[in-house]
C-alpha cells in the first residue's frame, strides 16, 4: 500500500459515516464544500449507517448526477467514470478516485481485442477510505473484498455533477457553521492566572538561564585561581537559584490545576448541556460509544492547551534565550545543534500521519467497545435466559483483537520512532562533545565553557522534545475538536420554535392536520395524513394493531419528534410557537419504556425534591394506587431505586411512573399501555380513581386492553399510520368496523379462557 495525495481525503467522524463521508469527499473533489453533518442529514443516516439508495438520494439533492453500476473489475479498470464510491468488504464505503491498468492489459485493449475477452484485467486501484485515508490497492485485493463470492461482478455508484451544482452555493455558507469556534472563551475567565502563570515562568526560565554561568564561573574563576569563599558564594547562589526554580514549578503546577479543573468541568458540562438539547433522534442515531468516547475529547483539547501549547510557549522562550548564548559562545556547536534537531524533528514528524490514521481506527474501535459494555450490561438478564454469555463474549474477544492490533502497530511506530529519535539525538550530543573536547585540547575554548556547553545542550534539547510533543498533541486535539465540533454544530430541538412563555388560546384542543411521519427521510411513513381533533377536557384513547403508529403519534404530540409534514396546533395557534420547556411543563406522560432513575423513590416521583407538595404527592400515591407498598417498606419514600428501578416489579414500577405524571398535575396527560403489566383488580382500581383525576384534564390513552378504555369520549382507530375510524365506544361497535373485530377478538379470548378454565375444574 502506498500513501498518495491530491484527491480530497475526509474522515468519517464515527462508525456508520462512511457514505456521508465518502460523498463529502466528491463534491470536495467537485470543488464544493459540505458539512459532514449537512449530509449525513440529506441521506437520513442512522444507527445502521446509509444504502447505496440513501447516498444517491443525498448526491442528488446536492447536484450530483448518480449512476449505479454492476460491473467487473476489468470494467473498471478501462470504462468506468471516476470518482466512483463502491460498497466494501460488506460494511463500508469507499470511493475510487483514480485505476491505473497494466501496461499489458492497455495494449490488449488498445489493439482492439473485444472487451469481454479481458479476463482477470491487472492494474492498481486508487481508493480515497474515510476510514484511512488514501490506499493504493492491487486488482486481486480489490476485488476480494468489493465483489462478493460467487459473483464476478460489484456494485458502485458513479458520481459527476449536474448542471446546477456549482450554482448551489449558498447551502454551503449556510451549512458551515463553526458554533465551537469560541473554544478559547472558556480560558478568559482565567486571564489574572495566565499572567501569574506567565511571570512564573518567566521567572523559571531567566533563573535557569544564569545557571550555565555560574558552572562557567566555578570552572573558570573558583577552581583556576583556587578561591575557596568565591565557590562557596556561587554554590549558595546556585541552591537559591534550583530552590527557587522548583518554588516556581510549584506556583506554577499549583496554579495548572486550579485553572485545568475547572476549565475541565466547564468543558463537560457544556458537553452534557449541549447533548440534552439534542433531538431524540440524535441519540437514536448515535451509538452510545461514540457519545462516551467524545468526553474523552475533551480532556485531550484541554491537556492540549492547558499543558502543550503553554509549555511551548515557554519552551520557545528557553530555546531562544539558551540558543543566543550557545551562539555567543561557539557558533558552530550551536549550527551542529540546530542540525541535528532539524533532522530529529524531521523524522518524528515523518510518522505523523500514519498515527493521525491509526488514531481514527483506534476511536472507532474503542467507541465499539464502549457500546458493547453498556449493551451487554444493560441487557445481561436476556443474555442468561438465551445462554447467550459466550457469544456475547466472542463479540467483544473481537473488538479486543482489533484493538489488539492497532495498539500493536501503534507501539511499532511508537518504537520505531524513538528509537530512531533517541540515535539521532544520541549522535548529535555525541558530535557536540567530540568538538567540544577537540576544542578544549586546541585551546579554543575553556574547560568552563565545555561544561556549560553540555548544560545549555541539555536545556536546549528540551524544547525541541518539546515542540514535537507539542505537534503531535496540535493533530490529537485537531481530531478531537473535529469531532467535537460535530456535535457542537448540530441544531438543538429547541430551533426554530419558540423560547418565550406565551399565553395558551382559550381553546386548547389539539388540532392535527394532515400530520405526516418518517423516523428518516429515506424510510416509510409512519404516519400517513392523520387529521382529528383531541378536545380539551377530555379523554381521547387511540387503539390499532401493534406497529400501526400510536407510540410514535403520541411522541410527536410529546414533541419528541417533528412532524414531517403537516401541522399540530393548540386551538389556534401552531403548537412551534409555544416553547419546548412550557409545553412539556404542561405534559404528564407514562410512555411504553418509562424509565426509573436511580435515586429515591421520593425523588423519583416529585423530581425536584426542593419544592415537594406532600398534598398532591399523596394525591397522587392513592390515585396510582401504591402508597401503601411503600409505605410497608423501612425506609419508605426514602428507599432507593436501583438503576432501571430494580427492586420494584414491573406494575410498581409503572405505579411508580403514573405517580410521577399524576404529582405533575398537567394540564395534558399521555399514557402509552401504562397499566399493560398490572394486575385486573390493580388495573381497576386505578382506572376508576384516574376517572377523577382526568375531569378537567385532556388525555390521550393508547391501550391494548380495551376495556380500559370503553368510557373514553373518543376513540380513534389506528391501522398502519392511518386513522380508520373515529368515534366512542357504542357508535364504534355499532359500525361493526375495525374496533368492533378488535373488540370481538378480545372478548372471544377471554372466553375461550373461561371455557377452557370450566372444562378443567370439571376433569
Ligand atoms: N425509533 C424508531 N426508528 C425507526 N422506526 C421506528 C422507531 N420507533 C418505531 N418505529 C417504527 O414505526 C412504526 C410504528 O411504531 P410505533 O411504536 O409507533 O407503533 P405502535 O402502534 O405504538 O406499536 P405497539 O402497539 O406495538 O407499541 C413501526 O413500524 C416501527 O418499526
Amino acid at each position: 500500500m502506498i500513501k498518495l495525495r491530491s484527491f480530497p481525503s475526509d474522515r468519517q467522524l464515527d462508525k456508520m459515516d462512511c457514505g456521508p463521508a465518502c460523498l463529502k469527499m466528491i463534491a470536495k473533489y467537485y470543488g464544493k464544500f459540505y458539512s459532514l453533518q449537512y449530509l449525513r442529514d440529506k441521506c437520513g443516516a442512522t444507527k445502521e449507517g446509509v444504502s447505496f439508495l440513501d447516498i444517491s438520494n443525498a448526491a442528488e439533492e446536492i447536484g450530483l448526477r448518480s449512476l449505479s453500476i454492476k460491473c467487473s473489475i476489468d470494467d473498471l479498470l478501462f470504462r468506468i467514470p471516476l470518482p466512483a464510491l463502491v460498497h466494501w468488504n460488506k460494511s463500508h464505503f469507499v470511493v475510487i478516485h483514480k485505476v491505473r491498468a497494466s501496461k499489458r492489459k492497455k495494449k490488449n485493449e488498445s489493439s482492439s481485442v473485444a472487451s469481454k475477452q479481458i479476463n482477470n484485467a491487472d492494474g492498481s486501484i486508487y481508493v480515497s477510505d474515510p476510514a484511512k485515508g488514501h490506499i493504493k490497492y492491487g486488482a486481486k485485493d480489490f476485488s476480494d473484498k468489493w465483489i462478493k463470492s460467487g459473483s464476478d461482478m460489484g456494485k458502485l455508484m458513479a458520481l459527476e455533477p449536474q448542471a446546477d451544482f456549482y450554482q448551489r452555493q449558498g447551502d454551503e455558507k449556510l451549512e458551515r457553521r463553526k458554533t465551537f469556534e469560541n473554544f478559547i472563551g472558556y480560558f478568559t475567565p482565567y486571564r489574572k492566572s495566565f499572567i501569574n502563570l506567565f511571570i512564573v515562568m518567566l521567572l523559571v526560565t531567566i533563573l535557569q538561564g544564569l545557571l550555565p554561568f555560574i558552572s562557567k564561573a566555578v570552572i573558570d574563576v573558583g577552581i583556576q585561581t583556587h578561591d575557596i569563599d568565591f565557590i562557596n558564594i556561587v554554590l549558595i547562589a546556585n541552591v537559591a537559584i534550583i530552590v527557587s526554580v522548583l518554588l516556581s514549578n510549584l506556583v506554577r503546577d499549583w496554579i495548572l490545576l486550579h485553572v485545568t479543573s475547572r476549565v475541565n468541568i466547564a468543558l463537560i458540562s457544556d458537553y452534557l448541556i449541549k447533548l440534552m438539547r439534542l433531538p431524540i433522534t440524535f441519540f437514536e442515531n448515535k451509538m452510545t460509544g461514540d457519545i462516551l468516547q467524545r468526553a474523552q475529547d475533551h480532556e485531550r483539547i484541554r491537556s492540549f492547551v492547558m499543558n502543550n501549547s503553554l509549555n511551548m510557549v515557554f519552551s520557545a522562550l528557553t530555546f531562544i534565550v539558551f540558543g543566543v548564548i550557545m551562539f555567543i559562545y561557539n557558533p558552530v556547536i550551536f549550527y551542529i545543534f540546530l542540525a541535528g534537531s532539524i533532522i530529529y524533528v524531521a523524522w518524528v514528524l515523518a510518522f505523523l500521519n500514519v498515527r493521525k490514521k491509526l488514531d481514527w481506527e483506534y476511536f472507532d474501535l474503542v467507541s465499539k467497545n464502549q457500546s458493547y459494555w453498556v449493551e451487554t450490561i444493560a441487557s445481561i438478564q436476556d443474555i442468561k435466559i438465551n445462554n447467550y454469555e459466550k457469544q456475547k463474549r466472542w463479540k467483544w474477544e473481537d473488538i479486543q483483537a482489533r484493538l489488539y492490533k492497532v495498539n500493536l502497530r501503534v507501539l511499532g511506530i511508537t518504537n520505531t520512532q524513538n528509537l530512531g529519535a533517541q540515535f539521532i539525538d544520541s549522535l548529535k550530543n555525541l558530535f557536540i562533545t567530540f568538538y567540544c573536547a577537540k576544542a578544549v585540547i586546541s585551546g579554543e575554548i575553556t574547560f568552563g565553557v565545555m561544561i556549560s556547553t553540555q548544560f545549555i545542550i541539555g536545556m536546549l534539547n528540551a524544547p525541541v522534545v518539546q515542540f514535537i510533543q507539542f505537534i503531535i498533541s496540535f493533530q490529537f486535539a485537531k481530531i478531537s475538536f473535529l469531532r467535537l465540533n460535530e456535535i457542537h454544530q448540530l441544531d438543538d430541538e429547541h430551533e426554530n420554535v419558540g423560547s418565550n412563555n406565551i399565553d395558551l388560546p382559550e381553546n386548547k384542543s389539539l388540532i392535527i392536520n394532515n400530520v405526516m411521519f418518517q423516523y428518516s427521510p429515506n424510510s416509510k411513513m409512519v404516519l400517513q395524513g392523520v387529521r382529528l381533533v383531541i378536545p380539551e377536557g377530555k379523554v381521547t384513547a387511540i387503539v390499532g394493531d401493534s406497529g400501526s403508529g400510536k407510540s410514535t403519534f403520541l411522541k410527536l404530540l410529546l414533541r419528541l419528534y417533528k412532524p414531517s409534514y403537516g401541522e399540530i396546533m393548540i386551538g389556534s395557534m401552531n403548537i412551534n410557537n409555544i416553547s419546548l420547556r412550557q409545553w412539556r411543563d404542561k405534559c404528564g406522560a407514562v410512555m411504553q419504556d418509562g424509565k426509573i432513575f436511580n435515586d429515591t423513590i421520593l425523588n423519583n416521583i416529585v423530581l425536584d425534591d426542593e419544592k415537594i407538595d406532600y398534598g398532591k404527592l399523596k394525591k397522587a400515591l392513592e390515585t396510582a394506587n401504591i402508597a401503601q407498598e411503600i409505605e410497608m417498606l423501612p425506609l419508605g419514600y426514602q428507599t432507593m431505586m436501583g438503576e432501571q428501578g430494580r427492586g420494584l416489579s414491573g406494575g410498581q414500577k409503572q405505579r411508580v411512573l403514573i405517580a410521577r405524571a399524576l404529582y405533575k398535575n398537567p394540564d395534558y396527560l399521555f399514557f402509552d399501555e401504562a397499566t399493560n403489566s398490572l394486575d385486573t383488580i390493580n388495573e381497576q382500581k386505578i382506572v376508576a380513581a384516574l376517572d377523577d383525576v382526568f375531569r378537567d384534564k385532556t388525555v390521550i390513552v393508547v391501550a391494548h386492553r380495551l376495556s380500559t378504555i370503553r368510557k373514553a369520549d373518543q376513540i380513534i382507530v389506528m391501522q398502519d399510520g392511518r386513522v380508520i375510524e373515529i368515534g366512542n365506544h357504542n357508535s364504534l361497535m355499532e359500525r361493526q368496523g375495525h374496533y368492533n373485530r378488535l373488540v370481538q377478538s378480545q372478548m372471544d379470548l377471554t372466553s375461550t379462557v373461561l371455557v377452557e378454565a370450566d372444562k378443567n375444574n370439571q376433569n
